[in-house]
């Protein structure tokens, strides 16, 4: 099948690289004349592991190409994909200029029967407004199909070719069957794809995000209370996850759940329900634990250092909002060094991913060293914000070294407290016991 991916960001470009490992022409479009460039010279724009191999593969085989002319991807493909940017509009809201913009193009350019698959992460209602839009453009026929993506930064790949479902939001059969067929290598691996109505569709993806983000806060508040009262969150977890009907799955506390995609689908959904009279109340405090949660470790810090943080330099590991991506959207890092910074401490980090885009954002607010264990010289206290595989198995005698205090902060829970307690650390986590050194 011939089919255009328009946006070829994160979701654009893994979509269009696995359907095109399917065995489809795709063409991608995007309006980025560089990262169409780069793309036509076989270099992959974004932070993916794993997505290069699969890329360059199709690349070589022909079935995938590059384009900053949607005229072109409209005149061969029958099926059009839609990943814009749905970014936080100043209210809340999921802001729709892009994929609304698009809808118009293609109303204005398409010269046969289209099906146009919107992958975007968009309000319930979307389909009906592209619907709309393009309606108003042309009298060709042609179908809108709400296909919402569930991959994971860092993952993106295998979630795309290995998803728990997929969903597809039509009431059209003829788009129905054509979305069977480009998902037919995934049904055929025993994939189920779930099809229901566009509304259903588009408000499941909301749904999803928003339960694995309160999923997660909920750990949060269940690891502070365990500080409060001696409990271990890590066993605690355990216990909870054990039961199938809870599962093991996104129970890990730490500092905040960050990204492109929780936090602004948590407050899009607020603000879906505000347009219809009603109040999501666990949303909201969702919300609110979080921003909380994403600076918990600041407080620590200071009392640990006597009461004032007033020219303290504070060592980080790991600025990206997880593991495995160069992306800073929402991470909790930021909101620690506003905090720090603000309070008169200095922050040296070290990422191996995300460096170049915290320098974009913040510019010299910060130190940034190449060396997980140089930035450790002369600074107070260390602080993990990233649960990078590399600081998983630190050296703790070159850390004792180099820091001016034997004292580790850790938002994501990585070391054992048996370990840090033998090494003669103090070590604060999220959730357990505080370790204080022996002597
Ligand atoms: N990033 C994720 O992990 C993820 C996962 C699931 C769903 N989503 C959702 O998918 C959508 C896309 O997210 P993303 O992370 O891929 O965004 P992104 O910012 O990485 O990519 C969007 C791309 O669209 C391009 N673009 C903008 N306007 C265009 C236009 N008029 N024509 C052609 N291209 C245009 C941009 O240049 C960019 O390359 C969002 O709604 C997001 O919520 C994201
Ligand atoms: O047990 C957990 C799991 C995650 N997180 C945090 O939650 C955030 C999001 O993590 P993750 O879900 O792995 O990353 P994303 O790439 O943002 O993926 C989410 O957002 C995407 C965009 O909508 C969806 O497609 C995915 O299904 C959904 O998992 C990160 O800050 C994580 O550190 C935790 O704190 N504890």
């Amino acid at each position: 099948m011939n089919i255009a991916i328009v946006g070829t960001g994160y979701v654009g470009l893994v979509t269009g690289t696995c359907l095109a490992d399917f065995g489809n022409h795709v063409i991608c479009v995007d309006i980025d004349e560089k990262k169409v460039e780069m793309m036509r010279e076989g270099h992959v724009p974004i932070y993916e592991p794993g997505l290069e191999e699969v890329f360059l593969r199709n690349i070589k085989a022909n079935r995938i190409e590059f384009t900053t002319n949607i005229k072109d991807a409209l005149d061969v493909c029958d099926v059009v994909f839609l990943a814009l940017p749905t970014p936080p509009g100043e209210d809340g809201s999921a802001d729709l200029s892009y994929v609304i913009g698009v809808a118009n193009q293609i109303g204005e350019l398409m010269t046969s029967y289209k099906v146009i698959v919107n992958k975007s992460t968009v309000p319930v209602g979307t389909a009906d407004k592209v619907h709309e839009v393009i309606a108003s453009k042309t009298t060709i026929k042609f179908d809108v199909v709400s296909n919402p993506e569930f991959l994971r930064e860092g993952y993106a790949v295998q979630d795309f070719m290995k998803p728990s479902r997929v969903v597809v939001g039509t009431s059209s059969q003829k788009a129905l069957d054509m979305m069977n067929r480009i998902y037919k290598p995934l049904t055929e691996a025993g994939i189920p794809v779930i099809a229901m109505d566009e509304k259903s569709s588009e408000l499941t993806k909301y749904a999803a995000n928003s339960f694995l983000a309160t999923k997660i806060t909920f750990m949060n508040e269940v690891a502070n209370f365990c500080e409060l009262v001696g409990a271990d969150v890590d066993k605690v977890r355990l216990g909870m996850g054990s039961d199938d009907r809870i599962g093991n799955r996104f129970l890990f506390p730490g500092i905040g759940y960050g990204g492109s995609c929780f936090p602004k689908d948590v407050k899009a959904l607020v603000k879906s329900g505000k347009q219809e009279n009603y109040q999501f109340k666990v949303l909201e405090a969702v919300e609110e634990v979080n921003q909380t949660q994403k600076v918990i470790l600041v407080p620590a810090i200071k009392e640990y250092l006597g009461g004032s943080l007033q020219g303290k330099k504070i060592a980080m590991w790991g600025l990206a909002f997880k593991e495995n991506t160069d992306d800073i959207r929402e991470a909790s890092s930021l909101d620690m060094i506003e905090e720090l910074t603000n309070q008169g401490a200095s922050v040296i980090a070290y990422d191996s991913a995300a460096m170049p885009n915290v320098k974009r954002a913040i510019g010299d607010k910060i130190e940034y060293g190449d060396d997980m264990y140089e930035i450790l010289n002369d600074a107070d206290v260390l602080l993990v914000v990233t649960e990078w595989s590399e600081f998983r198995n630190p050296k703790y005698e070159v850390i004792a070294e180099k820091l001016k205090n034997k004292a580790i902060f850790d938002g994501r829970n990585l070391y054992d407290l048996e370990v840090l307690e033998e090494k003669g650390f103090f070590y604060k986590s999220i959730g357990r016991k505080t370790v204080l050194p022996s002597t």
